[in-house]
């Protein structure tokens, strides 16, 4: 694969792929050229610096690194997470087809299919006021404990999902941090509220901590007995729900084949479908289930996430670039770039092949982002000027769905295209020296002001572009970034799917709690970590 690579890196240079105004002006029909589509998901790539050459390369690349085979694999249920021992079928949680998926000589659809099932008729009684409260109440407010997976996919989705919500209000608790459940439940009535604790391994001391003090709130307002009728569970540990104590009817299960950052398509996705219905959060498996048909059956040239991935490995290891920017033009998507740092970062920040001997080169890059046009007016200058080179990826919708308010989505799409437009153009000294002059700035003063004024250009870009934000397009997205993520992992020859590099830290914070609770001395401990456990504790108030 390095060979590869190599090659890309000179074919590069040769053919001067990384000139886009070049190569706009040289090749009118290059957008038709470099787009793909997915019915109305198209995703423009013409913005990057891409030709026939690097294409035929990166198609070689994903063909070498035998993509395709690890996806069969994959879907059908192998044990690619060889690290763990298991299996890796978020798709199956979407398989609408119903198509047999086999796990240990068993097909899984029947538990996948009973528990949608379960959940959506746990589900539609929260919504219709059917299941009530201890109190005999109408359930007004969820509140979703969980943390990681089992919670940035769950808000993501409900505030993307905005104009399908017609469920109770949906809130979200993940931080240890007590101001956050505090603050949250600072707004509630215990009567009038269900809790959802999320964990897939039922253990995350976040998640059982707010649980508990949840569960106190419950308690201490409606007493102990009515503490059943306020909780369910998401979990693949039954046994430890049970421990818990929350009712067993009111436990929604998942296995350990789904990925904690892959479980959004699970039970994990209860508080969306409390939010949006049954029906919306179908619509929402349908848009991920046709991404995966396309994901195995479309030809490179067509198909979307190996596109997306060929590029990811080409701006990561051949341009060397090392973040990405996640940029949707879509106020409710603004956890996107939340969701996406997880989803790949999580799985494709390592640095062991799966031969257990060190990544050649680079693996995943920095993924970050915000909304526009908001970032525009924060870091795009960086982008547009600063002396790295960053990847933007552009996400925007045909059509909002606030119909009295179409200027405003007007202005919203001309500035996206603007800013794609902007960043493969730039502007040369010449041409910022001729505008100066149009404001009547000439001589010394031009030649000092306009190198301020230059844009390097030839910075690249993807665009996605869809009809509307619908639990379709949504769950087409979602897919698309996993598939995405999974592509780059198999060219890294990595195993994306599990994630020791969290483990380290949560150790030590279990150490070190007792020294911060002035339980035990700080011997053991570097002078920095020591001396900052002393700082705070000569701060403590009260
Ligand atoms: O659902 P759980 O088991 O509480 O885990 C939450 C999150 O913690 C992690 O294990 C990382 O600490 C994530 O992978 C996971 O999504």
């Amino acid at each position: 694969m390095q060979s590869i690579i190599d090659t890309l890196t000179k074919t590069v240079q040769a053919t001067r792929a990384e000139d886009l105004r070049a190569a706009f002006s040289a090749d009118p029909q290059r957008f038709s050229r470099f787009n793909a589509a997915l019915d109305d998901l198209l995703m423009d790539y013409s913005k990057c610096a891409v030709n026939d050459e690097v294409l035929d390369l990166l198609e070689e690349l994903v063909a070498t690194a035998g993509v395709a085979d690890k996806r069969d694999q994959m879907f059908s249920g192998a044990p690619i997470n060889f690290t763990e021992g298991r299996a890796v079928l978020h798709t199956a949680l979407r398989n609408r087809s119903n198509r047999p998926v086999m796990v240990d000589g068993r097909d899984v659809m029947a538990d996948v299919n009973a528990v949608l099932a379960a959940m959506g008729a746990f589900a539609e009684g929260i919504r219709s006021g059917e299941t009530k409260g201890a109190t005999g109440k109408a359930i007004t407010d969820v509140v979703n404990i969980g943390i990681g997976g089992s919670d940035l996919g769950p808000v993501m989705a409900t505030l993307a999902l905005a104009p399908f919500h017609d469920g109770p209000r949906l809130h979200f608790v993940s931080n240890i941090d007590g101001a956050h459940i505090a603050d949250t439940l600072k707004t509630l009535s215990a009567e009038t509220t269900l809790f959802i604790v999320a964990s897939k391994t039922f253990t995350t001391i976040e998640t059982m901590t707010n649980a508990q003090t949840a569960r106190a709130f419950v308690a201490d307002a409606l007493g102990e007995a009515a503490v059943g009728h306020h909780f369910c569970a998401v979990s693949t540990a039954l046994d430890k729900v049970a421990a818990f104590g929350i009712d067993p009817t009111r436990v929604f299960g998942f296995w350990d084949w789904v990925g904690g950052r892959y479980s959004i398509w699970s039970a994990i996705g209860l508080p969306l479908m409390i939010a949006i219905g049954s029906d919306h959060f179908g619509e929402f498996l349908d848009g991920a289930h046709a991404m995966d048909e396309h994901f195995r059956t479309a030809p490179f040239r067509d198909n979307l996430p190996m596109l997306l991935g060929a590029l990811g490995v080409y701006h990561r290891k051949v341009l060397n670039y090392a973040t990405r920017a996640i940029l949707p033009y879509d106020q409710r998507l603004s956890r996107f770039p939340a969701y996406l740092q997880q989803l790949d970062m999580e799985s494709n920040g390592k640095s062991v092949t799966v031969d257990g001997k060190p990544v050649a080169g680079a693996s995943g890059p920095v993924v970050w982002g915000e909304p526009g046009t908001n970032g525009q007016h924060a870091f795009y200058q960086l982008i547009h000027q600063g002396t790295s080179v960053i990847p933007a990826e552009f996400m925007i919708a045909a059509n909002g769905f606030e119909p009295d308010l179409r200027h405003q989505h007007e202005l919203l799409i001309a500035n996206c295209l603007a800013q794609s437009e902007a960043l493969m153009k730039g502007r040369t000294l010449a041409e910022a020296k001729s505008q100066l002059t149009a404001k009547g700035i000439a001589g010394e003063e031009a030649d000092f002001l306009a190198p301020h004024r230059v844009f390097s250009g030839n910075r690249p870009s993807i665009t996605f572009v869809y009809d509307q934000l619908t639990p379709s397009t949504l769950g087409r997205l979602i897919a698309l970034y996993e598939h995405r993520v999974f592509v780059e992992g198999v060219i890294f020859r990595i195993n994306s799917f599990d994630q020791w590099g969290v483990e380290l830290g949560k150790e030590l914070a279990t150490g070190l709690l007792p020294v911060v609770q002035g339980k035990v001395a700080a011997t053991g401990h570097d002078s920095s970590t020591a001396g900052l456990v002393a700082a705070l504790s000569e701060r403590k108030m009260g």
